[in-house]
C-alpha cells in the first residue's frame, strides 16, 4: 500500500505546486495518473519515488519510507535506462550487485524473448528497445511497485500495445502499477483506477468499473474535469 498524506511539493524556480491531501493506493492496483500537460503527473510519480524534496507531508510504502523500499521499486521512463553507457550485460551486473533479489537468469531470458542485443551500449537502442530493457530489469528485480512515466511517448500504436502486453504478461498479478500517460484509450482497459490531476490537485479519483457503471468512458470523465474548473481557476 502506498500512502500520501498532506504532500506539498513546490519547485523553487516556478509557481507550480503539487498538493495531495490524502491518497491511498492499495497493493495490486493498476492506477493511471492522468491530466493535462503540466498538471503534475510526473511530479507526483517522482515524489512517490523519493526524487526531489517535499516541502511538507509524508509518503510511505507499506508503512515504511520510500528509501527503505527502494529495492522493491522499478522506475520505467521514456528516457530509458539511467546507465546508457553500459551494455545490457554490464547493466545486469550492476543490478545484481544492488538488488539482492535480482534474477539474472530471468533477465537473460527476457532479453532473449524481446530480442535485445546484450553487448551493445544501451544508448544505441531505439526507444522501444530501451523500454523493453527497463521492463525486463523491473521484472527481473521482482519489483512489487512499478512506476511508469509516459511509457508510450514516441511510439506508434503497435509498439504501445506491444509494450503494454509485454509488461502485463510478465507480472505475477499482485504488483502495484502507477502509469502516467496522455493516451487514455490505450490504458482504459488496463487500469483499475484513474487519478486525474488538474494544476497539482487531485480532481477525480475513480475506479474504471464505477465509470462504466455510470455508462461513461474515461474520456467523458476527463472532459468533465476540464469543464468543471475549480473556483481558483476562474
Ligand atoms: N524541475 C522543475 N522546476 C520547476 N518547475 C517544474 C519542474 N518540473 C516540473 N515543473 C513544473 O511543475 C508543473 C508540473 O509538471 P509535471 O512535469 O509534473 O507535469 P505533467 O502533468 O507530468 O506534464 P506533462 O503531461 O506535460 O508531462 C509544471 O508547471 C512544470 O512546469
Amino acid at each position: 500500500m502506498i500512502e500520501l498524506k498532506y504532500v506539498d511539493k513546490r519547485y523553487p524556480t516556478s509557481n507550480a505546486l503539487l498538493y495531495v491531501h490524502g491518497l491511498t493506493i492499495r497493493k495490486g492496483e493498476i492506477v493511471g495518473i492522468l491530466g493535462e500537460n503540466g498538471s503534475g503527473k510526473t511530479t507526483l510519480l517522482k515524489s512517490i519515488m523519493g526524487i526531489g524534496e517535499l516541502q511538507n507531508g509524508e509518503i510511505t510504502i507499506e508503512g515504511k519510507s520510500v528509501g527503505e523500499q527502494y529495492e522493491r521499486m522499478a522506475f520505467i521512463t521514456e528516457e530509458g535506462s539511467f546507465l546508457p553507457h553500459l551494455t545490457p550485460k554490464k547493466y545486469a551486473h550492476f543490478l545484481a550487485e544492488f538488488f539482492p533479489q535480482f534474477d539474472l537468469e530471468y533477465f537473460n531470458e527476457l532479453l532473449r524473448r524481446y530480442e535485445l542485443p546484450t553487448d551493445r551500449r544501451i544508448r544505441t537502442f531505439s526507444k522501444g528497445q530501451k523500454m523493453k530493457l527497463e521492463i525486463s530489469a523491473g521484472l527481473a528485480k521482482r519489483a512489487d511497485y512499478f512506476f511508469m512515466d509516459e511509457p508510450f511517448v514516441g511510439k506508434d500504436i503497435f509498439a504501445r500495445r506491444e509494450s503494454l502486453k509485454l509488461m502485463m504478461s510478465g507480472l505475477k498479478g499482485d504488483e502495484t502499477l502507477l502509469i502516467t500517460t496522455h493516451l487514455i484509450d490505450e490504458i482504459e482497459n488496463v487500469i483499475d483506477r484513474a487519478v486525474i490531476l488538474f494544476k497539482g490537485l487531485i480532481r477525480q479519483d475513480l475506479y474504471i468499473d464505477d465509470i462504466r457503471e455510470q455508462g461513461k468512458s474515461l474520456a467523458d470523465v476527463m472532459q468533465e474535469v476540464r469543464n468543471t474548473r475549480p473556483f481558483y481557476d476562474h
